[in-house]
């Protein structure tokens, strides 16, 4: 058993300990398998607390699970004497504006309460959850492209019901809204992805955990009864503890689909997370950023592995193109794709959803008959939904939006912000004279002003034919 003074000489790149929920470990930078040097969230912010108890810090951000995932034996050198260890605040990185948020129900917009949230959050927070790579110009995209889809109201049709309930994959759910993986919602509140999980309860509605959570999926689950839930794969170099995590997953009956997520093989470059990184010393901006997933995945050889270790419905997130969508229903292991460029965190100046959605009208359709596509990025309106809803989509996702609606008021928030999105997806289904969603269609949209914008290039389905009957 260590004392906290036996731990203070190691507190260098060459010799580095750390104590994290009791055990002590030697992280040092010796080789590549070192832990060090392959932490996601870079060595800078480990080299602060070197030679310490990280306890609070890790807290704030990582469930305790994560240690056993990705750390081994070797690297555990023993325990510290609890007398010397750290009291968890469940603050510590997190640090809110002490100015009372307005009473929730008097918030009318999700772009009001991402205002709001933007006030409240710790600069920590906001450059990590508001960045979209480069110059950003997919996430701009991502929110302007609804607006230039123009919406065709008919009259003269009873609009007294309105029914939001959706399927997803067989499942019924009371929203066509689900909430997107997001990392490390506890920077937004200490509740985190449970605060979601309980607003998702209220809804009977989808919540997809990220991999990168801050709260153990069992907590998380637990505090949703009446929520749906799926959990988010990021396959990691190290095959044997992703397959160890599944095997947990697996565990977890609430969990009823595996997301696994494809568009960020390495991490995008988003500047204004970097730059508050730099400003902390918390990264060195001319060492290229680590990752920790593994980046030679392919559809031959990850698909068949990951139907081995999971029996649940398989969608892929990250579809960008009509080809790969086109791939993903010619693979009997795939149920259904988000088309999503990662809230422009990933590729910048690649595709909004809905080009892609257009896309794949265009060059494949029967795609949509064959899996369930959903969309995701830059949601803020409920007429965002309906129109794509009318495009074909089986469900649309938020990712900021919950993080903002729980910085501003925990899962109270969280519920305010469905409940903005879902009445004026109603008011819109309404005036549109429609009852339920599943009624929305091509004819209630105009899409002229999107034709210039989408992809005119070679169809690309022949080649993707051969390759498969190469294989078959
Ligand atoms: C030792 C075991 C640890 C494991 C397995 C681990 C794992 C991870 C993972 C998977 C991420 C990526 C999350 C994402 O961006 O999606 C991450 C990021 C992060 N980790 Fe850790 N971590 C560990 C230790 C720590 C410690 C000790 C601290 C704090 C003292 C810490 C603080 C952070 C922070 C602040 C980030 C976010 C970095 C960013 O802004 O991109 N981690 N970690
Ligand atoms: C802060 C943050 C963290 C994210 N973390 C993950 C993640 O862990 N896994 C994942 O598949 N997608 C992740 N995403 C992408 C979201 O799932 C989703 O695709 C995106 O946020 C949708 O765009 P929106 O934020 O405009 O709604 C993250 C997005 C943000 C903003």
């Amino acid at each position: 058993m260590f004392r906290l003074s036996d731990l203070q000489a190691h507190n260098s790149e060459n010799d580095c300990w750390i104590a994290i929920h009791g055990n002590v470990y030697d992280v040092k930078f010796e080789n590549i398998t070192k832990f060090l040097h392959i932490h996601p969230g870079g060595k800078a912010i480990l080299l602060q607390h070197a030679g310490s108890d990280a306890t609070p810090a890790f807290a704030d951000v990582h469930p305790a699970e994560l240690l056993d995932e990705y750390l081994s034996s070797d690297e555990t050198l023993g325990t510290l004497d609890p007398e010397f260890a750290s009291a968890i605040t469940g603050d510590s990185l997190s640090s809110r504006s002490a100015n009372p948020a307005p009473p929730l129900h008097t918030i009318l917009s999700l772009s009001e309460m991402e205002n709001l949230a933007l006030k409240r959050l710790s600069q920590k927070a906001v450059s990590y959850y508001a960045s979209g790579t480069d110059d950003e110009r997919t996430k701009f995209a991502n929110e302007t492209i609804f607006k230039s889809i123009l919406l065709r109201p008919r009259i003269f049709i009873d609009c007294t019901n309105c029914s939001l309930e959706a399927s997803v994959l067989g499942t019924t759910v009371g929203l066509p809204i689900f909430i997107s993986p997001a990392a490390m919602a506890k920077l937004a509140h200490p509740s985190g992805e449970a605060g979601i999980a309980s607003a998702c309860s209220s809804f009977n509605t989808l919540q997809i955990i990220s991999k990168n959570a801050s709260i153990s999926v069992s907590d998380i689950v637990a505090a949703g009864p009446n929520a749906v839930f799926a959990w988010q794969l990021y396959v990691l170099k190290d095959l044997r503890a992703t397959e160890r995590t599944l095997a947990q997953i697996k565990k977890i009956r609430q969990i009823k689909f595996i997301v696994l997520t494809l568009d960020a093989p390495f991490p995008g470059k988003r500047e204004a997370d970097e730059r508050f990184k730099a400003a902390e010393a918390m990264a060195q901006t001319s060492t290229p950023p680590v990752w920790g997933t593994d980046a030679g995945l392919t559809w031959t050889k990850t698909l068949p592995w990951l139907r081995k270790h999971t029996d649940l419905p398989i969608i892929l997130k990250g579809i960008q193109t009509h080809e790969d969508a086109y791939l993903a229903a010619q693979h009997p292991e795939v149920s259904g794709v988000i088309l999503s460029n990662h809230g422009g965190r990933a590729l910048d100046t690649a595709p909004t959803a809905i080009q892609v959605l257009m896309e794949i009208r265009r060059f494949c359709p029967q795609v949509l008959e064959e899996i369930e596509v959903f969309v995701d990025g830059g949601v803020k309106r409920g007429t965002d939904v309906v129109k794509a809803l009318a495009l074909g989509a089986r469900g649309v996702g938020i990712g900021r939006a919950a993080l903002y609606g729980l910085a501003v008021g925990g899962s109270a928030g969280v519920l305010r912000t469905l409940k903005i999105l879902a009445d004026e997806v109603a008011t819109a289904m309404r005036l549109l004279g429609v009852e339920r969603v599943d009624q929305l269609g091509l004819h209630h949209i105009n899409t002229t002003a999107l034709n210039r914008l989408l992809y005119d290039g070679p169809l690309g389905l022949g080649e993707i034919n051969s390759g498969m009957r190469g294989k078959l």
